[in-house]
């Protein structure tokens, strides 16, 4: 038996880096997993390349995290395909860096509406299921150390993180008399494409000069070399997946090589 067997779990942003992560080590812990992405053909792949191992324990659907309905219908497919829904992780997000005095309403409404809105949408929706169930259920968030504080070039995402961390907080004490919790982790920097992206995105509004070089700067004065690899951090999601009591909801749980006692 796995620490989260039988669950059924929701992963959205599931076609690559964290999201993926998570839902392959929910698999390898007994659960049955819809892995959900607004990449169609990748998230479909993430799900073929897992069913030959845990048959019978995967599907997936393509989502807009921040389309009420797409999110509506990708919890019904999985009800659907499994029955219920015990956990959802709302772990879909964008980073697009941009010097602050250069932050157009395009680049605010585009990263809020992932990371804020698509969260709240998620939350909202899974709740509506498990309440529906009666059967309580928990709900956990992709925050970031950029939630504990601002940082150069990405003000939005900061403030969409934050904003998780303020959903995460509100809807916990909203949704304790449904038995739902409510938690959120805060990852440090993680070696994923979002990351390749940014440094990219850096190069190109001219804060850095060549490829890698924003990553060095932060790494040498911030993370003192601390970079995650996603599988780093799925021993945290898959306890916050198996963790019965309620006793952290509510809470985000860092996950950031200890950046912030630095
Ligand atoms: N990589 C890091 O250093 C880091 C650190 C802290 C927090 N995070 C957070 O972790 C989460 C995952 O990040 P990652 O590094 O794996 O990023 P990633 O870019 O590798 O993966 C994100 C996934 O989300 C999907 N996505 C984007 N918009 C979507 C939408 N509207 N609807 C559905 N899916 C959508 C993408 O297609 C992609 O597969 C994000 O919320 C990110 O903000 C990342």
């Amino acid at each position: 038996m796995g620490r989260v067997s039988d669950r059924v779990c929701i992963v959205t942003g599931a076609a690559q880096g964290i999201g993926r992560a998570i839902g392959e080590a929910l698999l390898e812990e007994g659960a049955k997993v819809c892995f959900a992405d607004i990449n169609g053909d990748k998230i479909a792949e993430v799900a073929d390349g897992n069913r030959s191992r845990h048959d019978g324990r995967v599907t997936s659907v393509a989502v807009d995290v921040t389309q009420r309905e797409q999110v509506r219908t990708m919890i019904a497919h999985t009800v659907e395909a499994f029955g219920r829904l015990d956990v959802k992780f709302n772990n879909a997000g964008v980073n697009k860096p941009m010097n602050f005095m250069d932050v157009t309403e395009d680049n605010w409404n585009f990263i809020m509406g992932v990371n804020g809105l698509g969260c709240m949408i998620g939350m909202q929706e899974a709740a509506r299921q498990m309440i529906a169930q009666g059967t309580g259920g928990k709900i956990i968030n992709t925050a970031s150390i950029a939630s504990r504080q601002g940082f150069d070039n990405v003000a939005p995402y900061c403030a969409s993180k934050f904003a998780v961390v303020a959903l995460t907080q509100s809807a916990a004490r909203d949704l304790a008399k449904h038995d739902i919790t409510v938690t959120g982790f805060a990852p440090g920097v993680v070696a994923t494409e979002m990351w390749e992206q940014v440094d990219q995105d850096l190069m190109k509004i001219g804060a850095a000069e060549r490829p890698g070089q924003a990553m060095e700067e932060f790494s040498a004065e911030i993370l003192k070399g601390r970079v995650a690899t996603p599988q780093d951090i799925t021993g945290t999601t898959t306890f916050l997946a198996s963790c019965d009591s309620d006793y952290m909801t509510g809470q985000i749980v860092m996950i950031d090589g200890g950046m912030t006692l630095v």
